[in-house]
């Protein structure tokens, strides 16, 4: 990890050049008392794996700790890519520990960023498939650009898997049950535009998108707490306590589901074409 290394190698590596063993995997900026910007910073694509669950969720936790800060912006370091989701070579032919590992911090990952008492915003500037969609729909508001190449959705079935069923809980929640009957069953991925008509996102913007993330974190955190809080809780405790009771059998049927032959062809079809690019 980049702390790991000494103050002057960091000052001397470029950044560009380090690989991801020796990143932080995120970065937590400050730029008023009450905000925090959490900043994804995986290269190339920010897609998530273990490490990067648990990096994301330790810093959740590392914020919330501060009692004085009341919203936190969730952005990416990648120009053009918010998050591709979740890191493919995870269920490529995987362990079954190392694969049920992997879910459990997925599992934790959403209900640590869906039950936090902080105001979440997410800046997407760029692509957000799949996981990175469910990042983006487990925050309170989401800005996106409005730059007509940029998708978002869940596009699990083009995978040749389907997303578990609290995600499609939480599409369900976001864009409404006929919407996400269709969205997943073509896993289609949404342009800025149709994510706005479909309240996938609640805004769309031309300037740099953090510019107004910052703002609308300054709004979320003028709420008083306790308020805030009580009305998020009831609104999102009775998902994220149902999870919490079934995740084990969660984690059950996701082990299942990926270690079949099929889906293993699957995922590995997709990744070789991935990379083919
Ligand atoms: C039953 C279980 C349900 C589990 C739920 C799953 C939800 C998921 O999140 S599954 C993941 C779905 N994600 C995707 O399908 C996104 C795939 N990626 C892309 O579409 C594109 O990479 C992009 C639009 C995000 C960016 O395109 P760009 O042209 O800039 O970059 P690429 O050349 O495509 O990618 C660079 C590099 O990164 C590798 N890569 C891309 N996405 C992933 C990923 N999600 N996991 C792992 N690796 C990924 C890609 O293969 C390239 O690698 P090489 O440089 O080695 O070729």
């Amino acid at each position: 990890m980049l702390s790991r290394l000494s103050p002057l190698a960091q000052r001397t590596i470029s950044p560009r050049l380090l690989s991801n063993a020796q990143r932080t995997l995120v970065n937590i900026s400050y730029p008023s008392p009450k905000i925090a910007v959490l900043e994804l910073d995986r290269p190339p694509v920010n897609s998530l794996s273990l490490e990067m669950s648990a990096k994301i969720v330790e810093s959740i936790k590392e914020i919330e700790s501060n009692p004085e800060v009341q919203a936190m912006v969730l952005k990416s370091s990648n120009p053009k890519i918010f998050s591709a989701g979740l890191d493919i070579t995870e269920m490529n032919r995987p362990t079954v520990a190392r694969l049920e590992d992997f879910w459990r911090n997925i599992q934790t990952l959403f209900l640590t960023l869906y039950s936090t008492r902080l105001s979440t915003i997410a800046s997407i500037d760029g692509h957000s498939p799949a996981g990175g969609c469910l990042l983006a729909m487990s925050c309170d508001y989401r800005i996106m650009s409005a730059t007509p190449s940029y998708k978002i959705g869940l596009n699990e079935t083009k995978l040749g898997i389907a997303a578990p069923y609290w995600l499609k809980d939480l599409f369900v929640t976001t864009i409404g049950y006929r919407e996400a009957e269709v969205g997943l069953a073509l896993g289609k991925l949404y342009s800025p535009k149709e994510a706005l008509e479909i309240k996938l996102v609640d805004e769309l913007v031309d300037s740099p998108v953090i510019d107004v993330a910052l703002k609308r974190a300054d709004e979320w955190a003028s709420i008083p707490e306790k308020g805030r809080v009580a009305s998020k809780v009831m609104l999102r405790g009775a998902m994220i306590q149902d999870l919490e009771e079934k995740r084990e059998m969660d984690v059950g049927w996701f082990r299942d589901f990926i270690m079949e032959e099929g889906v293993q062809k699957g995922i590995e079809g997709y990744l070789k074409n991935l990379s083919k690019k």
